[in-house]
């Protein structure tokens, strides 16, 4: 995505700004401004891995420690590599910490994680304590080789760091590996739906922040000769995750923003003659206050402001046309016979069966509902097909292959894709970078159009958080597709629809197995949308199939009719 020019400006201004401070100001004040940047880039790690992915690390000084030590540890043995390469090295030993870090992060997630990773900051800590920093005993301290042993020099490599690191990250913002940590945020389920390998978001997370988080440390040992113990406290590593909390540092400039309150507040309170805890107390509220307005950090809100006022009605909706385009270039999976074979597939709850040797086949581009009433087993049937349980009996094959063995993100790579009862959708992303996401590794620069113009979706660049609820369901479905499924799974795609988008999209349903060659299996209750869409049907109950067949020839069945209360099925 191209930065718009307003940005672009704000930035090259703050640029020009950066470099002149050692020109106008006295070096006390460039001293502390060095102090800003390699904060800056601990709350941007801060920013990556709990603001991004959504994963709570309280322990990101810790791999500043290590990255700080490394450093003193090259100069301390003599190791002749140049200042930027030690810094470097810092960054490069702390990441497999990180990912080690992050290994929990695949069993436990919320506060428990947050307990693991500070558990982790407290033994670093007592570790550390135990001993010094190499060179700290012998009074050697780091001094970068010229030009950066002069403090001017010294201020430019810092913000050089922090531009190049975030600049890749803005870069990756829109790529797969941050489209992958915004969905993890969102939701797991979501994210594995989309073909996102979740375990992989998490561990590159904890990864990225520890080596940003070793390069700050190993600056610091730069800047500061000799390092103290007291510098990485857990203490300090939940300040900076307070700090990126209230401030946003998810981007660049809610982790600036983090980087001078964590340089200057303690700056102001020195001068006030005030006690320097006082400002753990400020940050600490900042991050209650922020968390339970749950509205995200100052620079989010900001964002969110910005939208706002850029798109002025707020809500869009999705505005399908009543003709269907002629999507001809649309490359078509290659399928097999029965894209679908699900044999003796049998879930049981404790004591109760949710599905009970549910056998089903699906065609090739074949529109096949399955309904059945409230109960009936038919959300944990597209569960088990698409590897969201846990585990089942019996076996499902997609395109002749057996998946039974397969995680639910890697069924999405063997060609099915789903959409929940519950719309999912990520909604910190624009509907261009979610159809992005989801369309992985098919996906085409003319996906996005093509989805919107046959969904009638508003502009790619608009935020999913605007759109209505009916519309979030649609894009769901379009983003799917994007991946050029052999096979679509739409669990109650109209809930939440008004009458004439359900018709619409009742149109577009049955319009699939021909436009994008997919086949569908469509779990409905309106059973308008299940005549206008689907050829085939299969009725559950109790979790046994009751029947199958054409549509006509099954709703008008006395046992689907029975299995309905007597109702007619007409009348549903
Ligand atoms: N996680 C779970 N734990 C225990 N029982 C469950 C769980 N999920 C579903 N069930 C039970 O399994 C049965 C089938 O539920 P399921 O949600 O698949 O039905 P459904 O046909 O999709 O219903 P609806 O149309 O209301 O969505 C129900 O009896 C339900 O209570």
């Amino acid at each position: 995505m191209r930065p718009d020019k307003k940005h672009v400006a704000l930035w090259a201004a703050f640029a020009v700004l950066v470099c002149s401070v050692p020109f106008i100001l006295p070096k006390y004040w460039v001293f502390l401004f060095t102090t800003m940047a390699v904060s800056t880039l601990v709350a941007r790690s801060v920013g990556v891995v709990t603001n991004q992915a959504g994963l709570l690390s309280i322990c990101q000084m810790s791999f500043a420690a290590v990255g700080g030590w490394v450093v003193a540890g090259i100069n301390d043995l003599g190791w002749q590599m140049g200042f930027p390469l030690m810094v470097l090295a810092g960054g490069l030993v702390a990441l497999p910490l990180g990912l080690v870090i992050g290994l929990p992060a695949l069993r436990v997630r919320g506060v428990e994680l947050g307990v693991v990773t500070l558990g982790f900051a407290v033994a670093l800590d007592l570790y550390l304590r135990r001993g010094s920093f190499p060179g700290t005993g012998e009074g050697k301290p780091v001094i970068p080789d010229a030009p950066f042993a002069n403090s001017i020099w010294f201020y430019f490599l810092a913000w050089a760091v922090v531009g190049l690191l975030c600049v890749l990250l803005w870069w990756a913002r829109h790529r797969p590996l941050g489209l992958a940590w915004a969905a993890v945020r969102t939701s797991e389920r979501a994210a594995a739906a989309l073909g996102v390998d979740v375990a992989r978001a998490k561990i590159s997370a904890f990864g990225t922040a520890a080596f940003m988080a070793g390069t700050a440390g190993g600056l610091m040992a730069g800047q500061f000769g000799l390092l103290t113990t007291d510098v990485f406290t857990p203490v300090s590593s939940m300040v900076y995750f307070a700090v990126a909390i209230t401030t946003g540092a998810g981007v660049l400039s809610g982790a600036l923003l983090a980087g001078a309150l964590i340089t200057l507040v303690p700056e102001l309170l020195r001068r006030l003659g005030l006690p320097l805890d006082l400002g753990d107390l400020i940050f600490a509220a900042g991050a209650i206050d922020t968390l339970r307005r749950g509205q995200g950090g100052i620079s989010d809100q900001i964002a969110a402001r910005m939208a706002g006022r850029k798109y002025a009605d707020k809500q869009r909706s999705c505005a399908m046309a009543p003709e269907l385009p002629d999507l001809t270039f649309w490359q078509k999976p290659d399928t097999a016979a029965d894209v679908l074979t699900v044999d003796g597939l049998t879930v049981t709850y404790g004591q109760n069966k949710a599905l009970d040797n549910v056998s089903l086949s699906i065609g090739r581009q074949q529109v096949h509902a399955l309904v059945g009433p409230n109960g009936a087993g038919k959300s944990t049937f597209v569960d088990a097909v698409t590897g969201f349980l846990a585990s089942y009996r019996g076996s499902v094959k997609v395109n002749g292959s057996t998946v039974d063995r397969l995680s639910a993100h890697r069924r999405v790579t063997s060609g099915i894709r789903r959409t929940f009862q519950q719309s999912r959708v990520i909604d910190s992303l624009t509907i261009g970078d979610y159809i992005r996401l989801a369309g992985g590794r098919e996906h085409s620069r003319e996906s996005g159009p093509a989805l919107k113009e046959f969904f009638g979706l508003p502009p790619l660049d608009t935020p999913v958080s605007l759109l209505d609820v009916g519309s979030r369901r649609i894009l769901e479905i379009a983003a799917a597709l994007a991946a050029r499924p052999a096979l679509l799974l739409l669990d109650e795609p109209a809930a939440g629809l008004d009458e004439s988008d359900s018709i619409g999209l009742a149109r577009r349903i049955a319009a699939i197995p021909k436009v994008f060659g997919a086949s569908v299996l469509l779990i409905e209750h309106d059973m308008h949308l299940v005549r206008s869409a689907a050829s085939a049907v299969t009725v559950l109950d109790f979790g046994q199939v009751i029947a199958t067949g054409q549509v006509d020839e099954v709703l008008a069945d006395e046992r689907v009719i029975s299995a309905y209360l007597g109702k007619e099925v007409s009348e549903l």
